[in-house]
């Protein structure tokens, strides 16, 4: 994925920094976020020829990335490129980084004020674990940056600086967010990667977490890995496609004898037990479809978040909840109930929107983050 920044162009920053050395298409900075399930990869590159050309252009699959124009973020100029692995193939992560020579990025800036030129900014839990495999791999530090910051200065980005980004989902259609910076805040940050935080996010780098959940993107993976002997979580996510919840949940009709329980709101289809029909069944779990169980995990998950979210957006008085993470994966069913859990709580008062770079916020945060450390001391210098 490739994000050309200014409708593909370089937004350069007035005093332009440029080395000598420099060849076209030039990396020039590295942040990673290690998190429980995935690694994520910003970098960026600098081209510098005139500008991006129609080739570059149609090559550019995802989003035209389009700073409004009183940009505050000026410094890390070029086309951002984004990159996922799964945590537990750290090494090709390695090896893509290497090919790259993505952590070589910026060391010309560095060496240049006579930083230390070999680290690279990491958020995540793995910033922590795996500092010493980057050291003996790659020769490079890990300049460590809190998760939760990352997370909100990542957010924030996107949201004041990246049109479109955020958007709803309501009855199929995704539907873009116009943003009004000037009353962004405050707002609910739900990010489900492996698990789940919340963060009530009040400006930049002014933010509190007010809860988080064990079940999250994490749980779907693993529960559906042991229950449909998928392979890979885009299996799963794909069987969720094509299955039937209803074959596993046990629904309000099915206690009330196929009525509704008008009386304290819930109709007949509601679900009234996740995985409640399995009890009631003389049946093993190889006598269920893959599909149908995919798709009652997928429900019961993204449900307990939407509501879980809503509760801690009533309980600060927000109404804007905003939802990142790897687990959305833009997946239709997933935003659909997630959507319609904060729509049905909240009495149609919240809204769940969901982010385009749903689980980049921890990465950019860290690459923003150069900005505001050596970067920006070494523009003023
Ligand atoms: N290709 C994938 N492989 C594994 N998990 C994926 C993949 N794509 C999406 N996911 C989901 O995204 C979650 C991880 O989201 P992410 O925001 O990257 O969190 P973390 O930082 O904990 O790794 C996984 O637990 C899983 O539910
Ligand atoms: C510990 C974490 C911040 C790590 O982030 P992740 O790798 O899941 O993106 C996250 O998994 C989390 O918030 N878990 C929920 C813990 C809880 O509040 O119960």
């Amino acid at each position: 994925m490739e994000v050309g920044m200014q409708g593909g162009r370089l937004v350069e920053p007035d005093s332009k920094i440029v080395s000598p050395t420099l060849s076209a298409d030039e990396v020039s900075h590295l942040a990673v976020d290690i998190g429980g399930s995935l690694i994520k990869l910003v970098y960026s590159s600098i081209n510098h020829n005139s500008g991006i050309d129609d080739k570059e252009k149609k090559s550019s699959k995802e989003c035209s990335v389009v700073p409004n124009g009183s940009s505050n973020y000026p410094v890390i100029c070029g086309r951002l490129h984004f990159a996922k692995f799964e945590t537990s193939k750290i090494n090709d992560c390695v090896e893509f980084i290497l090919s790259k020579q993505l952590h070589r990025g910026g060391s010309w800036h560095h060496e240049t004020f006579g930083n230390d030129k070999k680290a690279i900014k990491a958020t995540g839990g793995g910033a922590y674990k795996f500092a010493d495999l980057f050291k003996e791999k790659l020769g490079v530090s890990l300049d460590k940056v809190d998760e939760m910051d990352c997370l909100v200065a990542g957010s924030n980005f996107l949201l004041k600086e990246v049109h479109p980004e955020a958007f709803t989902y309501i009855d199929g259609r995704e539907e873009y967010v116009q943003i009004d910076i000037n009353d962004l805040y405050p707002y609910l940050l739900v990010n489900i990667g492996s698990g789940v935080s919340m963060i009530k996010v009040d400006g930049d780098g002014k933010f509190e977490r007010v809860s988080g959940t064990s079940v999250g993107g994490g749980t779907f993976w693993g529960l559906g890995k042991l229950l449909t002997k998928c392979k890979s979580f885009d299996e799963l996510l794909e069987l969720s496609h094509k299955g039937n919840n209803r074959v596993i949940d046990m629904l309000v009709g099915d206690i009330y004898g196929g009525t509704d329980y008008t009386k304290i709101g819930l109709s007949s289809t509601n679900i009234a037990s996740s995985f409640g029909k399995a009890i009631s069944e003389n049946k093993e779990l190889e006598d269920y479809r893959p599909e149908d169980i995919s798709r009652s995990l997928l429900r019961m998950i993204s449900n307990n978040i939407g509501q879980i979210s809503y509760l801690n957006a009533l309980r600060f008085g927000l109404k804007r909840i905003f939802f990142g993470g790897f687990f959305i994966r833009g997946h239709a069913y997933t935003m659909d109930t997630i959507s319609v859990a904060v729509n049905f709580w909240s009495k149609g008062e919240a809204k769940a929107m969901f982010l385009r770079h749903e689980g980049f916020l921890g990465a950019l945060g860290a690459f923003r983050s150069y900005e505001s450390h050596s970067f920006d001391a070494n523009m003023t210098h």
